[in-house]
């Protein structure tokens, strides 16, 4: 059978769900799961010249430069000739987007559109472990034993920038930038907008998409999506 690969963006605010939904879209289609946040930390905890860089960028809560989120992660993307994959919190701007662009040919962007009020309470109850970037909500998701992650047993920790008075400001920036890409990807005809307050409610839809494009089961080698 012809192989196929399949390349994904999921694009949302802050808070929207773009991580919980990852996990679920690798694990039911096999895709690769790749978090620009946790590659910026992977690469700020190896001390790489990019790294330390984008560093003094993130402790201050500013976005990373395009020139250094681009050098950081086409040449990861370039790599996976194999695999298919899912990009998390990549492209954030219209410049990322249109490097990206010149890499790649993606099959399809899903944009996530949920409530402010719903991404404040969210993001307010957000735990993190932030060695391996597992998330977890006290109500939505908790982890088994409270403040510890369930695989290490190690603390989780709460970011600053989730807090409600970094948050308007952290939303309108996300406005600003994601819009030009949003309508450059609306015009290549593979954006995806799914709307709610709840996850499990969008999830279903968003499933039956990408049943449409992908089998939900992969082959052994799941770095190899057969088309149907
Ligand atoms: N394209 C990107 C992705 C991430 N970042 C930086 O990396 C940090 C961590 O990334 P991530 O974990 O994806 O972001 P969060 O701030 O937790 O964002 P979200 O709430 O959307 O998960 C961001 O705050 C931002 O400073 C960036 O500048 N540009
Ligand atoms: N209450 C609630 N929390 C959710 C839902 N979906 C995701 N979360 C939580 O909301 C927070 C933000 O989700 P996350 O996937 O990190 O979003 P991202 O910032 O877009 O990657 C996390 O604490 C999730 O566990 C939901 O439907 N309801």
């Amino acid at each position: 059978m012809m192989a196929k690969l399949f390349r994904a963006v999921i694009m949302g605010p802050p808070g929207s769900g773009k991580g919980t939904i990852s996990e679920r879209i690798a694990q039911s289609f096999g895709l690769k799961h790749l978090s620009s946040g946790d590659f910026l930390r992977e690469n700020i905890a190896a001390n790489t010249e990019a790294g330390v860089l984008a560093k003094t960028y993130i402790e201050r809560g500013l976005m990373v430069p395009d020139h250094v989120m681009t050098r950081l992660l086409l040449p990861r993307l370039e790599e996976m000739t194999r695999h298919s994959w899912l990009m998390d919190g990549f492209p954030c701007t219209l410049a990322q987007a249109k490097a990206l662009n010149s890499t790649c040919d993606l099959d399809l962007v899903i944009s996530l559109n949920i409530p402010y009020e719903t991404l404040k309470d969210r993001l307010s109850d957000r735990w993190i472990h932030p060695a391996s970037g597992r998330v977890y909500n006290m109500g939505f998701n908790p982890p088994h034993v409270q403040g510890r992650d369930d695989l290490s047993g190690e603390p989780l920790i709460q970011h600053d920038n989730d807090q409600p008075e970094a948050l308007v400001a952290r939303l309108r920036h996300y406005k600003d930038v994601a819009k030009p890409v949003i309508d450059l990807y609306k015009s290549k005809g593979i954006l995806h907008m799914f709307s709610g307050t709840e996850t499990d409610r969008i999830w279903p839809y968003i499933n039956s998409l990408l049943s449409t494009k992908i089998p939900s089961r992969p082959e052994t080698d799941t770095q190899h999506i057969p088309l149907p």
